[in-house]
Parts: C-alpha cells; sequence; structure tokens
C-alpha cells in the first residue's frame, strides 16, 4: 500500500532493518547513549514503548541527537497516545493491537501506522481500511513461524514484523519467511545491560544479530 499522507511508506521502515528493537526506557538520560549504541550496532530502526514516564520525551532526544536513526513509538493504545507520539517526533507508530478508531485515524495522519494483529480476522479489517505492513504480535504465543506460514497462503501481499516471545535462538527462524521482513524484540537490548548502561554490550549483540541473517 501506498498512503499518500505518510511521510515514509511501511515498506520503507521494514526494509531498513531487519531487527527492530523494542526499547523500554525508564532513566531519560539512557535514552541517547541506548539508540547511539543500537545505531553503532547496525540497527537503525528503534521503537520507543510508551511504557515509561520518559517515553515520549525520550522520542524527541533521540530524534534531535541522533539523526541517522528511525524513531518510532510503540505501546500505542489509543488516539490520544497517538497525537502525543506523534507531537514528541515520532516517525512511526506500532501498536499492540488494532481498533478501528487508531487504525482510521491513522490513516488520515502524516505518520505511518503499523498495526498489531494476532489473527487473519485483524488482519483483513486493517487490508479493508488499506493496511498492508503489521506487526504480529505475541508471535510467540500466537502461533510464532507456523502461524505466519500459514497466513502467507492467503494473504500473499501482506508483510508482517513479528514481536514477542522472539529470542536470538529464534528470531533468524522468522526471518527466512516470506512474508516477514523484519522481527522485534527487547532481547537486543536487554534491561541488565541497560540497567549497567553496558552501551558496548548492546552495541556487540546488535552486530552479533546482523551478521547471522
Ligand atoms: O509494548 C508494546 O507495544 C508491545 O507490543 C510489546 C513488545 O513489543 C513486546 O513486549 C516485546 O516482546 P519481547 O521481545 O518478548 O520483550
Amino acid at each position: 500500500m501506498v498512503n499518500n499522507n505518510w511521510s515514509l511508506q511501511p515498506n520503507e521502515i521494514f526494509k531498513c532493518s531487519p531487527i527492530v528493537p523494542v526499547m523500554v526506557i525508564n532513566k531519560i538520560e539512557d535514552a541517547v547513549p541506548l539508540a547511539k549504541a543500537l545505531v553503532a550496532g547496525g540497527i537503525n530502526v528503534l521503537e520507543v514503548t510508551l511504557r515509561t514516564s520518559c517515553a515520549l520525551e525520550a522520542i524527541a532526544q533521540i530524534k534531535q541527537e541522533v539523526p541517522e536513526a528511525l524513531v518510532g513509538a510503540g505501546t500505542i493504545l489509543n488516539e490520544e497516545q497517538l497525537e502525543q507520539a506523534i507531537a514528541a517526533g515520532s516517525q512511526f507508530i506500532i501498536t499492540p493491537g488494532a481498533t478501528s478508531d487508531l487504525l482510521k485515524a491513522a490513516m488520515k495522519g502524516k505518520v505511518p501506522l503499523i498495526p498489531g494483529v494476532a489473527s487473519i480476522s485483524e488482519v483483513m479489517k486493517g487490508m479493508a481500511l488499506g493496511y498492508t505492513h503489521f506487526k504480529f504480535f505475541p508471535a510467540e504465543s500466537s502461533g510464532g513461524v507456523s502461524a505466519l506460514k500459514a497466513f502467507s497462503g492467503p494473504l500473499a501481499d501482506i508483510r508482517f514484523c513479528p514481536t514477542g516471545g522472539i529470542t536470538p535462538k529464534t528470531y533468524k527462524d522468522y526471518l527466512a519467511l516470506n512474508n516477514v521482513d523484519c522481527v522485534g524484540g527487547s532481547w537486543i537490548a536487554p534491561a541488565d545491560a541497560m540497567e549497567s548502561g553496558d552501551w558496548e554490550k548492546i552495541t556487540e549483540l546488535c552486530k552479533q544479530a546482523l551478521s547471522a541473517v
């Protein structure tokens, strides 16, 4: 799908990086060092979840200080958060699920939305509004690789970014599927490395993960 309102098309986001880090930023001072560590490791699409109180400020700072990254907002649950995330500078929006209010609101706006889906019916509702790129969430517990293989029959033109429960052991199985362009996950920016400010470890994890795909 091409939505001419949108400043960026979903396929450009999906093709930018095979791994999309799901970032939970607890301390605002971690935002820019974390983003820089991911970019140094070769990953330049960043999803900042709106699960912490500093998430919007984190998006704004990353946008300003790490211009080589494409920074988006995750965990968007309603239109108010959609507006806040866009006002903070998000270049794309990712939702864990798909309400028709959010799907319709984002279609009219300038910032692309990647809606979360876990079933064929949800994909079909999104398709009816023009969506072609989805987050498959929660991937592992919704059937994982075998569910996505089954989706590729009836939904031949639909692209997925599976996320949720994906590990360093399983991400390559997802990336090998013909309807998957990228996978999301928090494993690439683990909480313990964040806690200790071990940015080099995060850069190293990115390099290792990318070198294997
Ligand atoms: O907050 C959101 O918007 C979500 O959709 C959830 C996250 O994408 C997953 O929690 C990441 O899953 P893990 O890689 O298993 O940690």
